[in-house]
């Protein structure tokens, strides 16, 4: 595994390029996808040529693109609008996904974490006076451990932005003491930071604490020390889409339901991430089961605060100790996955 200062990357960058080389880019299932969702596309852009009437003041991005290219796109500006589309799809569905199922197994798979969150939607809720589905975009946000625990489960197991990210070099340039020239393919590995001791002590921990404190994630955003949406002209224009509906619906989860994690590990522990060529299925290996109302909550909604969430969210108050090179919370948050 990466966990280190990163002395794997260039063999894992070599064999996802192998792998690559071999198997394309994408697997034959998504390969399939795109050429449906082309063939749709161009049926519909040639029916609102033939028939613009039923499309008039559509509040679109298919009719912004029409209007744009004024019915008279080729194939290339087709065939753009089409990766577009697809990049849309992969970034929203491959990332989102794979994410919440990442994140609601660590957060139910931790009592410690699971009453921390608990802990801090109820405390939103009351200040609030409101019910989840009253939260607007900045309250959502404002659930500090919420969100850290979706940037914990993004640098500890996504796919695309982790391991896949590639840019095109425009010029050529020098970099670290390399020459890149012109046109090369430069793979930006993330899992080189995002699993490196240096800035992430105890890496392969799932360790929200790290970014509770907003002056610190913002502080390890800027230095580049986690690019878990990106960072820069490309970044990922999603983030408040996914974070807000991923804490909506981690919120609404937890406020209401107890489940039990089941993994396919030893121990019933969460598996490690693994390194190199994407695969979009290691979240499969996790399973939520046993599907209940949540134990002492009478009403659904509101319920007093439980003791140890009570502990978890005071926990989550002090700054974490920086001298013990561990998960400064691993004995509160309970254990390690
Ligand atoms: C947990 C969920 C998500 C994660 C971890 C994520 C991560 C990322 C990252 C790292 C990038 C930059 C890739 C690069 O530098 O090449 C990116 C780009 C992008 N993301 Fe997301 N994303 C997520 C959800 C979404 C959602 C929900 C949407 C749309 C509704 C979205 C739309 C996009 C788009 C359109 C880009 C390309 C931006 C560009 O090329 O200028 N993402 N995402």
């Amino acid at each position: 595994m990466l966990y280190g200062n990163g002395e794997n990357a260039g063999s894992i960058v070599c064999n996802t390029i192998d792998s690559i080389n071999k198997e394309g880019l994408f697997s034959p299932q998504v390969r399939q996808a795109g050429e449906d969702l082309r063939k749709v596309l161009n049926e519909r852009y040639e029916d609102r040529k033939n028939h613009p009437e039923k499309y008039l003041g559509e509040d679109s991005l298919f009719e912004e693109f029409f209007v744009l290219s004024k019915g008279e796109a080729d194939d290339e500006m087709l065939q753009g609008l089409q990766q577009f589309m697809l990049t849309l799809q992969l970034a929203a569905n491959g990332n989102q996904l794979v994410t919440i199922r990442w994140l609601m197994s660590h957060v139910y798979g931790d009592p410690a974490i699971l009453a921390g969150v608990r802990a801090e939607v109820e405390e939103l809720l009351a200040k609030k006076a409101c019910g989840i589905r009253d939260l607007k975009l900045d309250d959502l946000l404002s659930l500090n451990l919420t969100n850290a625990c979706i940037t914990e489960a993004v640098r500890l197991h996504s796919d695309i932005p982790s391991k896949l990210t590639l840019r095109s070099a425009e010029i050529p340039m020098e970099f670290g003491g390399y020459k890149i020239p012109q046109g090369a393919t430069i793979f930006l590995y993330a899992d080189a930071v995002h699993k490196d001791e240096k800035y992430f002590p105890d890496a392969a921990a799932f360790c929200p604490h790290r970014y509770t404190d907003p002056k610190v994630f913002n502080q390890k955003m800027m230095d580049r020390e986690f690019v878990t949406f990106g960072h820069g002209r490309k970044r990922c224009t999603g983030e408040l889409h996914a974070r807000s509906q991923i804490s909506a619906l981690l919120a609404s989860f937890v406020m209401r339901f107890d489940m039990d994690l089941v993994t396919s590990a030893e121990g019933n522990k969460i598996p490690e991430d693994h390194d190199g060529p994407f695969v979009f299925d290691t979240a499969n290996t996790l399973k939520l089961v046993n599907l209940r109302p949540r134990a002492g909550d009478v009403s659904g909604s509101k319920t007093a605060v439980p003791s140890v969430a009570t502990a978890a969210l005071s926990g989550l108050r002090q700054p974490p100790s920086a001298s013990s090179g561990s998960c400064p919370f691993s004995g509160l948050f309970g254990s390690k996955s």
